[in-house]
């Protein structure tokens, strides 16, 4: 039987967790443990980061997809989802109002929209100018999320401004996976990103809850996502999508999510872990944060036209998902976001120190 305080102070004192004892966490059920564990976890991300909090702008400027992924609303032959492809001005404007709006990163998301990639006329040019206009624009760290790449072009896109490279694997479980991203190579999505971190790109990782995954698969991609030494460690409670293979899965709650945040933060305690809007909206900003998270994502401008990922039109018309939106909830959690300056310096950190504890922000 494991004793959850022993646990707990092991992970305090930094001292690795044997599998059994991170699957006991992941697996609170106890509303009392769980509050204990979200405690811990809240302590660590003090530690690290006092009570700075960042903020990410999203700009999901291509719903077009060439892949077929289960669970995702976007998959090429999904004919629900609005297809829409922003231009380069249309990106630079969106990008300006985040930045406007007090967002400490722009994150360029897109379905792997043929008309950015290789096959593309242009070749991957196009692309690599949003990523250039954007920086020049805004000045701010950007992530790009183009799936797999060659090896040239994510060192193009880090000249052209880049400092992330999102590429999620959803699970480690190989077969899982085979299930989830259909003919899409594990191997190749994981070398993308090996690639990534070697030639500088700070790397994402992320996990997809609820879609048939355990708790011995999430403990097995911690172990991976240490093996990358992701930046930036994450996870989503699954929502269902219309028009997809795994629409009639029954939403699981968010009580995995959660606890892996949390998780996370004992295990990545200098890391930086998302609470995303694109799962409950701003209703869920404060049970993640709760637990330990100090990013909000998917942060998206009203009026701008743009859907989000899982949660496509939640909260965006209203003007609730943005960085003055959800001031009162970080108030609420004794959070503040972070200066931009103090952004910039663990970016730097952490690329100077891949895999050694960041610097703690002041
Ligand atoms: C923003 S999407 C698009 C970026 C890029 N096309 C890719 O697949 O990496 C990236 C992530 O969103 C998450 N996602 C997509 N559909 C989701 C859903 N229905 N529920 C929860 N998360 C979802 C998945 O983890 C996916 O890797
Ligand atoms: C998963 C997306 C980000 C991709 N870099 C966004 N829907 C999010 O919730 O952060
Ligand atoms: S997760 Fe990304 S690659 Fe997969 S269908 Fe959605 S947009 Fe396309």
């Amino acid at each position: 039987m494991q004793n959850l305080s022993t646990i707990l102070d092991k992970a305090m004192h930094r001292i690795p967790l044997a599998q059994q004892e991170i699957i006991h966490l992941l697996q609170l059920t106890d509303p009392a443990e769980r509050e204990r564990l979200f405690a811990a976890a809240r302590q660590q991300r003090q530690r690290y980061f006092a009570d700075k909090v960042f903020l990410y702008g999203f700009v999901y400027f291509s719903t077009y997809c060439r892949n077929e992924c289960a669970f995702c609303f976007y998959r090429n032959s999904n004919n629900e989802p609005v297809r829409y492809r922003k231009s380069k001005e249309e990106i630079v404007a969106i990008s300006r109002a985040l930045a406007a709006d007090g967002v400490h990163l722009i994150d360029l998301t897109m379905g792997e929209d043929p008309a950015f990639l290789a096959n593309a006329a242009s070749g991957y040019e196009d692309l690599l100018e949003i990523v250039q206009l954007v920086k020049a624009a805004t000045g701010l760290p950007i992530m790009i999320s183009p799936g797999v790449v060659p090896r040239e072009v994510l060192v193009r896109l880090k000249q052209a401004g880049a400092d992330w490279y999102a590429c999620y694997q959803e699970t480690h479980n190989r077969r899982l996976y085979g299930e989830l991203r259909l003919n899409q190579s594990y191997d190749q999505r994981w070398d993308s990103k090996v690639s990534a971190a070697a030639i500088g790109l700070l790397v994402e990782e992320g996990l997809l809850v609820g879609v048939g995954d355990c708790a011995r698969d999430t403990a097995h991609s911690f172990s991976r996502m240490r093996e990358l030494g992701a930046a930036q460690v994450r996870t989503m409670s699954f929502v269902p999508q219309a028009g997809t293979p795994l629409a009639e899965t029954v939403a699981a709650g968010n009580r995995r999510e959660i606890n892996i945040i949390a998780v996370m933060r004992l295990l990545f305690p200098d890391r930086l872990i998302p609470a995303s809007l694109d799962v409950e909206g701003v209703s869920g900003l404060k049970e993640r944060l709760a637990a330990g998270a100090n990013v909000v994502t998917s942060l998206i401008p009203p009026q701008a036209g743009l859907l989000g990922v899982s949660q496509s039109t939640l909260d965006i018309a209203d003007g609730c998902r943005t960085a003055a939106g959800i001031r009162p909830i970080l108030q609420e959690c004794g959070l503040t976001p972070a200066a931009p300056a103090e952004y910039a310096a663990w970016l730097d950190n952490t690329r100077g120190c891949r895999g050694r504890e960041a610097v703690v922000c002041g």
